[in-house]
């Protein structure tokens, strides 16, 4: 079959074809108000990824690379049925959940003395290594361990045979450019594939591909092997956070019927029609509040040129973590797979 529309692409057409999700331009409009009152902010700057985050790598080097990498193959559905019964994992004192959670278990992990980040390691990780790694501090394990072993230990041994176990290589190999980084991770590490059909077409969102470049941009601060001329090409990640957080605010909603399957718990399988539009749409809704924040730039004569749908997607990912409580009429769709 063709090659699929990448994620820009694709969140139009899924938005122009969309019957259950719609984009509501008031709420792009003051989305967009919000965040560029915000322009000049840490929260929405390249350094924010280490200076907002301590559980993120905070040296620029190889082994915080392959941190980043280790970290984006495993960064899928932490979402519990019960959110008062979920993995929790402490670490320096303090309790992780969700994706922080994952983060928490890799720094655990190396502080004891587990090389977890080494593609010698994780190419050859057992189940019961792996197991310990992600150790829950309550009964309720990480989800999908299974899954998360196979995708890591493939990972690993792509990494050995195509990129001397670094994946800093598979950077070099991109001249610096975002669109070829993330073709490199897609054609070469199965897991990333994140595509579907919707409507007859072949659609991709390809989330893990491109929040991996984008978290190797922020690492690295959009410096030297991070300086990608082409990163403002890449959208927001196409996760279960994001649509919520935009519906929260009032620039997305949900009909009636999907919004009633939602509060049910419903669980959607990945490319379901529902699932998809959802995801389509949020990448399309970003894009039109992105729209709108250059258009005011221009209106009111300042150009805030470094702003894009990754620094966007940061902020509201981020927004919709400290807003959890505020959030809690706004249900998450619930898919258990691989690729968010
Ligand atoms: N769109 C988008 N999705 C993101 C992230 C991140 C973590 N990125 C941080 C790391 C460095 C940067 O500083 C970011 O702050 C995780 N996820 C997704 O969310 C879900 C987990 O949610 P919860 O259960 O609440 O932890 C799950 O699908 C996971 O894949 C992001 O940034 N954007």
């Amino acid at each position: 079959m063709d090659a699929p529309l990448l994620p820009r692409e694709a969140g139009k057409f899924i938005s122009d074809n969309s019957k259950d999700v719609f984009i509501l331009e008031k709420g792009v409009c003051k989305v967009a108000e919000m965040l560029f009152e915000k322009r000049n902010s840490k929260e929405l700057d390249a350094t924010g990824w280490k200076l907002l985050h301590d559980l993120n790598p905070q040296t620029m080097n190889e082994a915080s690379v392959n941190w980043v990498f280790v970290v984006d193959t495993l960064n899928f559905s932490f979402w519990s049925e019960n959110d008062d019964h979920k993995c929790l994992i402490k670490y320096k004192g303090k309790m992780h959940s969700g994706f922080w959670s994952l983060c928490a278990a890799i720094n655990r992990a190396l502080d004891e003395g587990i090389p977890i980040t080494s593609a010698s390691y994780f190419a050859n990780t057992t189940l019961d290594q792996l197991k310990y790694v992600l150790r829950s501090d309550t009964e309720v394990p990480m989800p999908l361990i299974e899954e998360r072993l196979k995708v890591l230990k493939e990972a690993g041994n792509i990494l050995l045979e195509k990129f001397d176990g670094s994946f800093l290589n598979c950077i070099k190999k991109s001249e610096n450019s975002a669109q070829k980084l993330l073709q490199l991770v897609v054609e070469n590490f199965p897991s990333y594939r994140d595509e579907t059909i919707f409507q007859g077409k072949k659609v991709a969102f390809y989330k893990r591909a491109q929040i991996l470049v984008a978290d190797i941009w922020g690492l690295l601060e959009g410096k030297e092997d991070g300086a990608f001329h082409d990163i403002a090409s890449l959208t927001i990640f196409a996760d279960y956070r994001i649509p919520q957080v935009l519906v929260h605010l009032g620039a997305m909603k949900y009909s009636e019927k999907l919004m009633e399957k939602l509060k049910q718990g419903v669980l959607f399988q990945s490319g379901d029609c529902e699932e998809v539009e959802i995801r389509g749409c949020s990448i399309w809704c970003v894009e039109l509040i992105l729209r709108r924040i250059l258009e005011l730039g221009a209106e009111k004569g300042c150009i805030n040129a470094h702003i894009n749908s990754v620094l966007i997607d940061y902020f509201l990912w981020d927004y919709a973590r400290d807003h959890r409580k505020d959030m809690a009429d706004i249900p998450i769709h619930r898919v258990r797979c691989i690729y968010y």
